[in-house]
């Protein structure tokens, strides 16, 4: 009889739209790879006035560490309550859960310099949850000379993984990242550059909207070649991997500074320009280091706008890469639920003393137990 496991994953990314929760079943036996079933999903929006403040916490300002503390506070709340929320919905009890895996807020992410800052108070999750907790996965991959991101491409390997057929994972969030998953177990990894964040900045800017649903708006204007020309420019996308990026680098200053060459434009043609960037940098990345994977399968909330899942198609097909682009729900994982999941693997291999990191990906000296434990 193989022995499950109930694991809870939470996930709030860079998009910074809200809170993803995944209560999940874990079995394993005879020392196979453990089977994993989502038993059920949460996702709660941050409020306004948190999100805002998360919001300014992404750059240098004022009183940083007091404003820190509090958000962190705020966060791990909303997170317990995310738990609550997983566990009435299902009648589970705290004393079934293993464990809670909880990526908390990205607010820096700095590998060159040594540190990234996931802004949480997991102290707090276990006190309110009466469930152990399990925090900070990227610090150990630093440490060990990583970018601590991205995390999730051996998680993809190990249920999206298929030897019989290269397939390419693209998450495509508030930044992008791509796990090439070859047949013979070999993975690549990397983030190829901005999702969403630049688009639902723009959109939020100009339409007060929090992002440009289906990418109805961005495909009726009309592509600025010069400026998309000058956002391909950008150094980072040249970088060879391991490497990975955030909010540190591609956020409105950055997006301003293309503009400024090129006054009164319209603004939904800015829009049209931006989902081209991030369909073409996906493309290139996958034509560059994946020139023979048949599928792609998308997941993130990049996967719910038809225009940019058409626009990804396209540049594949200009680059004469035979990718097909599908969503990750045809592999039987709801795109909004990878990442969260992830979490969830990641702090079941933390509970099995398994590594949770690639040094492959992440160019860290070797496998490491990723993650931080408070007990309940
Ligand atoms: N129907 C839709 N049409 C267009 N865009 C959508 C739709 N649904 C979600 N999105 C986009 O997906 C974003 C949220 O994606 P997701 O939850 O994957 O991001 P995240 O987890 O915060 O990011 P990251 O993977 O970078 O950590 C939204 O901000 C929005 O831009
Ligand atoms: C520092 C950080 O939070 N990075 C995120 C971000 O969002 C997408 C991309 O950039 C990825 O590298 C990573 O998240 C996923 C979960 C990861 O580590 O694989």
């Amino acid at each position: 009889m193989p022995e499950s496991q109930l694991i809870i994953g939470l996930m709030s990314g860079t998009s910074l739209d809200g809170v993803d929760g995944v209560l999940a079943a874990f079995s394993s036996s005879d020392n196979a790879p453990a089977h994993i079933d989502t038993v059920a999903t949460a996702y709660l929006p941050f409020p306004p006035v948190l999100r805002k403040e998360l919001m300014r916490l992404q750059a240098p300002g004022d009183n940083e560490i007091h404003r820190e503390a509090l958000v962190a506070n705020q966060l791990a709340e909303l997170y317990a309550e995310c738990v609550d929320k997983l566990l009435s919905e299902t009648s589970v009890d705290p004393t079934q859960v293993r464990a809670v895996g909880v990526h908390g807020q990205t607010i820096r992410h700095r590998p060159e310099l040594g540190y990234t800052r996931q802004t949480n108070n997991p102290a707090l999750i276990a006190e309110l949850c009466g469930v152990d907790v399990i925090a900070d996965f990227r610090s150990r991959d630093i440490a060990a000379g990583g970018q601590g991101a991205p995390l999730v491409p051996a998680f993809h390997q190990a249920v999206f993984g298929n030897s019989d057929t290269v397939r390419v994972i693209a998450n495509i969030g508030g930044i992008s990242n791509i796990s090439v998953l070859g047949c013979d177990g070999d993975i690549l990894g990397f983030d190829t550059g901005p999702g969403n964040v630049l688009m639902d900045a723009w959109v939020a800017e100009h339409r007060g909207v929090a992002y440009d649903a289906n990418g109805l708006w961005a495909s009726g204007g009309n592509v600025v070649y010069a400026l998309l020309a000058d956002m391909q420019a950008e150094p980072y996308l040249a970088v060879a991997p391991p490497k990975s990026t955030g909010r540190d680098l591609f956020h409105r200053a950055w997006l301003a500074q293309k503009l400024a060459g090129f006054p009164n434009l319209n603004a939904q043609d800015v829009q049209a320009t931006l989902a081209t960037f991030t369909a073409t940098t996906l493309a290139d990345a996958i034509a560059q280091n994946a020139r023979n994977a048949l599928e792609v399968y998308v997941c993130g909330g990049g996967a719910y706008n038809a225009h940019l899942m058409q626009l990804l198609q396209q540049a594949l097909g200009e680059r004469n890469h035979p990718g097909l682009v599908h969503s990750t729900d045809i592999l039987g994982v709801s795109p909004n639920h990878v990442e969260a999941l992830a979490f969830a693997w990641l702090a079941y291999r933390h509970i099995n003393r398994e590594a949770g990191n690639l040094s492959a990906v992440t160019g860290a000296k070797g496998s490491r137990v990723l993650g931080a434990l408070y007990p309940k």
